[in-house]
């Protein structure tokens, strides 16, 4: 059988923090597995880089605990493991690119010149430049290189890529996603740009309001709903066929005589929807996350102004 701790790269009981202005995070459980990439999704304000800062030891929790494979944050096991990587990169303009990775390779027992020299070179940067002449594409290659030179077994991306242009962003991404590959590395990205997830991440924890709303598996969570669109049912406020049986109405949107709904089915099929009135398919990723983000508590529907 296989050790849930082990495989649990990063795992949250009860965790909240409160600052002054209230609670950033309030009652989280949730366990993120091993070897997967994480999208962390949330609003502006869910607690996304408070979840960071309490991960990496930067913070500690108020309520509640946190581990990093099973240890403290704050812990050198936990520290040596974990590389964390914020849009304001934290690099000295003053060093050299070498002076930077020396500085990396000074901080960290089990460093790997080869990979970071390698990660660098590959951007056609030389060594010698000094990190304030770079452009900001080039210093997240650089600070890129000193979060894998540290041979993290969990990278933490707190929208590291918030500031580069579009065509720099694919080429980051695509950069951090060969070097994880290669690597079975575990790594919780969180980015606003819902459809960049879709095609990197496969495990999904959606913070709203500093709580869980959501998490699991990607494509469970995609098989678990259904994206529904029809003539709006008049029997219904929010337009859609009395007998819902147990599914969820996550979202739903009546726009002029069209209703467009997210249901949670986990599966089970809806007898009053088998009918040619409804269109029904199973979500993109992008999809659900935009339907939770959107949707206001469990069961409570919008109706847009008629088209
Ligand atoms: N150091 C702090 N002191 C006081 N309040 C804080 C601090 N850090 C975060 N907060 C508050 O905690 C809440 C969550 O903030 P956090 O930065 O974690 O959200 P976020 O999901 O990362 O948001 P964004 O998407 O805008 O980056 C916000 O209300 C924020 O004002």
């Amino acid at each position: 059988m296989t050790d849930p701790i082990a495989s649990t790269a990063l795992r949250a009981t009860r965790l909240g923090r409160r600052f002054r202005s209230g609670w950033a995070l309030r009652d989280c459980d949730f366990d993120l597995p091993a070897g997967r990439i994480t999208a962390l999704v949330g609003p502006n304000g869910a607690g996304k880089s408070t979840l960071f800062h309490l991960a990496t030891g930067l913070l500690r929790p108020t309520t509640g605990e946190i581990s990093v494979f099973g240890a403290d944050p704050v812990t050198a096991e936990a520290r040596d493991r974990t590389a964390f990587l914020a849009q304001d990169k934290p690099l000295y303009p003053r060093f050299t690119v070498d002076e930077t990775l020396r500085f990396g390779r000074e901080l960290n027992r089990d460093w790997d010149q080869a990979t970071a020299e390698r990660i660098v070179r590959a951007g056609d940067i030389s060594l010698d430049a000094r990190v304030g002449t770079l452009s900001p594409g080039q210093c997240t290659r650089v600070a890129l290189a000193l979060a894998f030179g540290k041979r993290p077994g969990l990278l933490l991306l707190d929208e590291p890529l918030a500031d580069l242009d579009p065509l720099v962003r694919i080429e980051a991404m695509g950069l951090v996603m060969a070097e994880v590959a290669e690597r079975g590395i575990t790594v919780v990205l969180s980015s606003h740009v819902l459809s960049e997830l879709e095609n990197v991440c496969d495990h999904v924890l959606l913070l709203k309001h500093g709580g869980v709303r959501l998490q699991g598996d990607a494509q469970q969570l995609c098989d678990d709903h259904l994206l529904l669109t029809g003539r709006a049912d008049g029997s219904r406020e929010d337009g859609l066929p009395p007998g819902l049986g147990g599914a969820t109405v996550v979202e739903s949107t009546v726009t002029g005589r069209q209703v467009t709904a997210l249901l949670r089915t986990d599966g089970h099929p809806v007898d009053a929807l088998a009918d040619d009135r409804w269109v029904t398919e199973i979500p993109s990723l992008e999809d659900l996350l935009l339907a939770y983000l959107r949707s206001a508590p469990a069961g409570t529907a919008t109706t847009e102004a008629a088209a």
